[in-house]
């Protein structure tokens, strides 16, 4: 955990395996909940800053992200990518024909855009979605969220009163937001009324789930209605409009970089690929139990997420005046000399995802196979820790376990330029430098919300099913 930029210090969650210590004792919060809070989602619950209020209110909400939810998340995956597959153009590809995708991050988050909304809101959409599907609020669903979720930074930073400037871009992300939420409201009452008429019971998305745990919130033990802390429609259009948000970009990119870095570590794409043809033989339809069977797979998500975490810095300030304890000197793994920090209630601090992997084996390598042995779980923080960790984690993990999975499973991932090709940056280059050219140019990030590549292209050869070889390299 960072106290200040230049002290940089381990969370105290991750060394001492004990964040119920810190995180139980009411010590920390987020910072980032205050930002939400006060510049936009007035509604969402889990945003409140005061842990004693969090801790109700997640047990409201985190019903919502269940086993039935993940099933649906998995379904909705599957359906997505074969869609994608379709689409693009790729399912009638031959064996070992080849498609420049030159964009990587486009393409995945059309997809974490399309699962979110079936999953969330049961809205039913894939990327040959219509566009232009609008309705009454001036714009389509897809390109409200997908225009929110792209300016979302400005939405967050800036008052209220810059909307009433007059610049065109201010006022369509207005407009977008104002759809958005529309739309959120439209898909509640038609919910609620669908409760009301006990038509629910075939549908397993987030926020179904959410307004069934807010009705059983707000009811007695003997049935009757206790007026208690269910969710208002504001409060679900709030926390609805965070998922969809925490939870587009953070998957989409983070899948890009998982398929960057295959591209460069071909031995772990073979090493995947063998996993994947035992788990979906030719004519296999995937459902959700392959997930448990997928654990190389989810093992590059995770690797992916530790040397590229899609939040760089989770701030939180301490709440109380707190002591972190010893901190074990981690170059030589001998104990600390009692260098205990004193951090006075009110001190901004933060968990610095991006410098955890000194904490790691050969911290700078792409080693998949460590999540397949035993680790420091504490070590691993792209999700955060404690309380107030990301709650949609499982649902980012089973989504891109499926379409990782699905992707690899039928196309071999080669870097875009390669030796030969018409890249002039690339042709002046010897032999030895060429791949460490491309997996800087593939691994590259840019600033953003979350952590954003800038570059990721890549081809994609159709696999000859069982050949594990790279086609050519
Ligand atoms: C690779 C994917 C993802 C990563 C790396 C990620 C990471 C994070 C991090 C670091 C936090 C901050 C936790 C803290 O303040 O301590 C967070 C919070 C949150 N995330 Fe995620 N997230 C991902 C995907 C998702 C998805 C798919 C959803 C929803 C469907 C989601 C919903 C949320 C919500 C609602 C919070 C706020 C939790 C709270 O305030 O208690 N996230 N996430």
């Amino acid at each position: 955990m960072h106290v200040s930029q230049e002290n940089g210090l381990k969370s105290p969650d991750s060394r001492y395996g004990n964040s119920s210590h810190f995180v139980s004792t009411g010590s920390w919060s987020s910072r980032l909940s205050i930002l939400f809070i006060l510049n936009h989602c007035p509604g969402y619950v889990l945003e409140t800053h005061q842990y004693t209020l969090h801790l109700p209110q997640t047990q409201v909400v985190a019903p919502g992200f269940s086993e039935k939810v993940f099933e649906l998340v998995w379904d909705t995956s599957t359906w997505i990518v074969l869609d994608l597959f379709k689409s693009e153009g790729w399912d009638a590809m031959a064996p070992g024909e080849e498609r420049e995708v030159p964009n990587v991050p486009e393409i995945t988050l059309r997809v974490t855009l399309g699962v979110l909304a079936t999953a969330s809101f049961g809205a039913p959409l894939g990327p040959q979605q219509d566009k232009e599907t609008a309705t009454g609020h001036g714009m389509s669903f897809v390109e409200a969220i997908s225009y929110v979720s792209e300016n979302i930074f400005w939405l967050l930073a800036l008052p209220k009163f810059a909307y009433k400037l007059p610049i065109a871009k201010l006022q369509r992300i207005q407009r977008a937001d104002r759809a958005l939420r529309a739309y959120m409201h439209g898909m509640i009452a038609t919910r609620r009324e669908e409760i009301l008429r006990g038509e629910v019971s075939a549908k397993h998305d987030l926020l179904n789930a959410l307004i069934e745990s807010s009705v059983q919130d707000t009811t007695g033990e003997d049935g009757s209605a206790a007026g208690g802390g269910g969710l208002s429609d504001d409060e679900l259009v709030g926390n609805t409009w965070i998922f969809a948000l925490a939870g587009h970009e953070t998957s989409a990119h983070s899948l890009a970089f998982a398929i960057a870095y295959l591209a460069i570590h071909q031995d772990k794409q073979a090493w995947l690929y063998e996993e994947l043809l035992d788990v979906f033989p030719a004519d296999h339809t995937p459902v959700y139990s392959d997930y448990a069977r997928l654990p190389r797979t989810l093992a590059v998500i995770y690797e992916t997420l530790r040397l590229h975490p899609a939040v760089v810095y989770i701030p939180k300030y301490a709440t109380e005046d707190t002591w972190l304890p010893d901190e074990p000197d981690v170059d030589d793994g001998e104990e600390g000399e009692g260098k205990r920090v004193f951090v006075p209630k009110g001190t901004q601090c933060g968990i610095d995802t991006v410098g955890l992997p000194r904490y790691w084996k050969n911290p700078d390598s792409f080693l998949p196979e460590r999540f397949l042995e035993e680790y420091d779980r504490d070590a691993f923080a792209p999700f955060s820790a404690g309380a107030r960790a990301c709650i949609g984690r499982k649902f980012s993990e089973v989504e891109n376990v499926c379409v990782l999975a699905l992707l690899l499973r039928h196309y071999h991932v080669l870097p875009l330029s390669s030796k030969g090709s018409s890249d002039e940056a690339l042709d002046k280059v010897d032999d030895t430098r060429i791949n460490e050219l491309l997996a800087e140019r593939l691994l590259a990030t840019k600033p953003g919300v979350t952590l954003t590549p800038k570059e990721i292209g890549v081809r994609l050869v159709k696999r000859r099913d069982g050949d594990v070889r790279a086609p050519m390299l």
